[in-house]
């Protein structure tokens, strides 16, 4: 990635890759805020077939075109085996949390035929960067149809969504993505814990361990039937005061974080079906909430399998360990997350999950997820166990 020339990027406020030895360069914004009459009042022009639509999740036709779109169009991994298959509800969630604009929600549509083929999204988020609390976008669905890539389509969206932003005063965004980009904050491994290896092996995500049967393997990935952990149950919104309390002590100790007020913690942390599930610890002697653990919902799209067409993911989000042990605690959200018939449970390096990751049967995944912020910049590139960010 150094050799190659990211003729966008370079035009870009962010960190550059010439700048990597240079320590003289000050943390924070990298260019300042421009004037809002300075602002660009109208959209970036697009390719002449192609018009600026903005989609409104609320509507069903929208939302379902917005869905089909990525369904066919988004993230696949490095084989092309699995593509991600965001739900309806979940985008309706990931999109709208609270303080949400419409306009930054943001599509491209062919002006005769009015087909949807391209998305780009943002959504507000407070996130700490050390110990300045900054009001960023954090962007995310950038797809553009099949039919259409690399056609300079994407640099067009960055900036019409960087317009947007820029509309309602906020100058600095986070993202993440597989791809090496100008430059990652920091580089992060996921991680795949087998519930149903049978499933895994046989649409290829897995492959059975050498010297391994299948029935061995199965026996290897078993899990019992209940949780352990005394007091372990779903969380309500009464928690949502205790929840906030726990969470945010634990986030303080990292160098980027989200800054979660009781709002925040009731949009992404409530359990909602098919979408989010969180579990915590109530002690039994004292009642206070002394754990937390969290997963979202991500099914990808099985290519080209005549048996199974879906893989049930469930992704490690947010986790609190202060009584139980990490591995007691993330068991058993390994044993719900089966007992809701996931066929895999995946996790980033962040945060403290390397503790419990080979201990709990937790294989290595064949990429990197990189994370980035835009017109911030961070001195050195970060550790994962320092981020304590997760985007979906
Ligand atoms: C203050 C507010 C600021 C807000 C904005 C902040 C920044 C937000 C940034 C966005 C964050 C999104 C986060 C997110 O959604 C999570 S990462 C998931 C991105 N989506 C996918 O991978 C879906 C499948 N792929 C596609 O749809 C296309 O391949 C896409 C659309 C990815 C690129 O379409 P294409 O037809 O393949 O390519 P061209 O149009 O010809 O354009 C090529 C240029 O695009 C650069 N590129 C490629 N992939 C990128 C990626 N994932 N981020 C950023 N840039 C990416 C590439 O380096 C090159 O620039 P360079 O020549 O300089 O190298
Ligand atoms: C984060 N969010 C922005 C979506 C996103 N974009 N790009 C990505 C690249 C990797 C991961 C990822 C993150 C955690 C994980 F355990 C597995 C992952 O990908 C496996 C490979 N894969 C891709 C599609 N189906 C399977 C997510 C993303």
């Amino acid at each position: 990635s150094l050799a190659k020339r990211h003729k966008f990027w370079e035009t870009q406020p962010v960190g550059q890759f010439k700048d990597l030895g240079d320590a003289s360069l000050p943390e924070g914004p990298i260019e300042p805020p421009t004037p809002l009459s300075e602002v660009k009042q109208e959209p970036y022009n697009l390719p002449s077939p192609y018009e600026w639509t903005t989609c409104d999740l609320d509507s069903e036709d929208m939302c379902n075109e917005v869905y089909v779109l990525l369904t066919n169009n988004y993230v696949e991994d490095d084989e092309n085996m699995f593509r991600f298959n965001y739900s309806k509800e979940f985008l309706r969630w990931a999109l709208h949390p609270p303080g949400y604009y419409k306009s930054w929600h943001i599509g491209v549509r062919v002006k005769t035929s009015k087909k949807l083929v391209a998305f780009i999204t943002g959504v507000p988020a407070r996130i700490r960067a050390r110990d300045t609390v900054v009001v960023m976008a954090e962007i995310n669905f950038l797809c553009v149809h099949k039919k259409l890539r690399s056609k300079r389509l994407a640099p067009v969206m960055i900036k019409e969504v960087t317009r947007r932003v820029h509309l309602e005063n906020i100058w600095q965004a986070a993202y993440t993505a597989g791809v090496v980009l100008p430059t990652p904050v920091s580089t992060c491994q996921y991680w795949h814990r087998s519930l149903n290896p049978k499933k895994l092996i046989d649409v290829g995500f897995s492959r059975l361990g050498a010297r391994m049967t299948m029935s061995r393997t199965i026996k290897l990935y078993k899990l019992p039937d209940q949780t352990i952990t005394p007091g372990f149950r779903k969380m309500e919104p009464r928690d949502v005061p205790a929840v906030t309390r726990l969470l945010r002590n634990y986030l303080k100790q990292f160098v980027v974080a989200p800054d979660f007020d009781e709002n925040d913690v009731e949009h992404w942390l409530l359990p909602k079906e098919d979408v989010v599930d969180s579990y915590l610890v109530e002690s039994p002697e004292t009642r206070e909430i002394t754990d937390f653990c969290s997963f979202y919902t991500l099914p990808s799209s099985i290519l080209g399998n005549q048996n199974y067409s879906t893989l049930k993911a469930a992704y490690s989000y947010y986790n609190v360990s202060t009584k139980t042990p990490w591995i007691q605690l993330m068991n058993d959200a390994l044993i719900v997350a089966k007992r809701k018939d996931f066929n895999v449970f995946n996790a980033l390096d962040v945060m403290h999950n390397e503790t419990f990751l080979k201990e709990l049967k937790f294989g290595p995944g064949d990429g990197k997820l990189h994370y980035y912020l835009y017109n911030y910049r961070i001195n050195h590139v970060l550790r994962p166990s320092e981020l304590g960010l997760v985007l979906l």
